[in-house]
């Protein structure tokens, strides 16, 4: 049977995501480019798989897919239990699902809102979105950093009582942190994490996995003006 396919760029934040948890459960793919530069995402082919005209969009024989996150947990489900892996925290009972689904929450609803506009101003506005090249807006990012402290702080105290933020195990709600705090730690800003050492020792032991690894190496750590990526 022919694999799942993920339709969109590697090295952009929500296409990486449903890399990562393809590479995750280690089920095999194909990664469909869009040249997104040239607006191949916003033709109708694409428009099609995703009416939003966004990467990623994704495939699986007749089933059309949009949305990283719901993308990534249907991998999981499909895919998750022949690899061993129960990210979602399904085969607990439905006190620990609790946790996951409200640490998934609060990545999505605290921790992107607050640091996805640093990601935003240093590196996608300047050097990804075509026809950037603007500097980054201070007023933004000082209230986002100011915003991610906060959260930061929460997360502090949460990994001072386990080692992952739904428990001793990793889950799904971690390893969605990947995308963006990746690209936050190429930023000037990244030693922000530094004071918040059991959060740097969690970052650390997500960006050690293969899986991320992997993911990650398409994604650039250096931004150029006028750099084809
Ligand atoms: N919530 C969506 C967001 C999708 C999204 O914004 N994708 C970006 C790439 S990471 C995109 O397609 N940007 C191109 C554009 O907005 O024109 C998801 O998680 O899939």
């Amino acid at each position: 049977m022919s694999p799942v396919k993920v339709f969109g760029h590697p090295m952009l934040t929500n296409v990486a995501r449903v890399m990562l948890f393809l590479e995750e459960v280690g089920a095999e793919y194909e990664l469909v480019p869009i040249d997104f530069v040239a607006g191949e995402h916003k033709r109708s082919q694409h428009v099609q798989l995703n009416p939003f005209a966004k990467m990623p969009g994704f495939q699986d024989g007749d089933l059309v897919l949009f949305e990283s996150r719901a993308i990534a947990k249907y991998i999981l489900r499909k895919y998750g239990g022949t690899a061993g892996l129960d990210l979602l925290g399904e085969n607990s009972g439905i006190e620990e699902l609790a946790v996951v689904d409200m640490w998934t929450e609060v990545e999505a609803q605290q921790y992107y809102p607050a640091i996805s506009p640093v990601v935003f101003e240093c590196i996608i506005i300047p050097f990804i979105i075509p026809g950037g090249g603007a500097t980054p807006n201070r007023s933004v990012v000082d209230e986002s950093l100011e915003r991610l402290r906060g959260v930061l702080g929460i997360y502090e105290a949460r990994l001072e009582k386990s080692s992952y933020l739904a428990g001793d195990s990793i889950s799904f709600a971690d390893l969605n942190h990947i995308p963006f705090t990746f690209y936050f730690m190429t930023t000037p800003y990244a030693k922000v994490f530094d004071e918040y050492p059991k959060v740097k020792a969690w970052w650390e032991m997500l960006m050690a996995r293969p899986a991320v690894q992997r993911v990650c190496k398409h994604m650039p750590t250096e931004f150029k003006l006028g750099a084809q990526y």
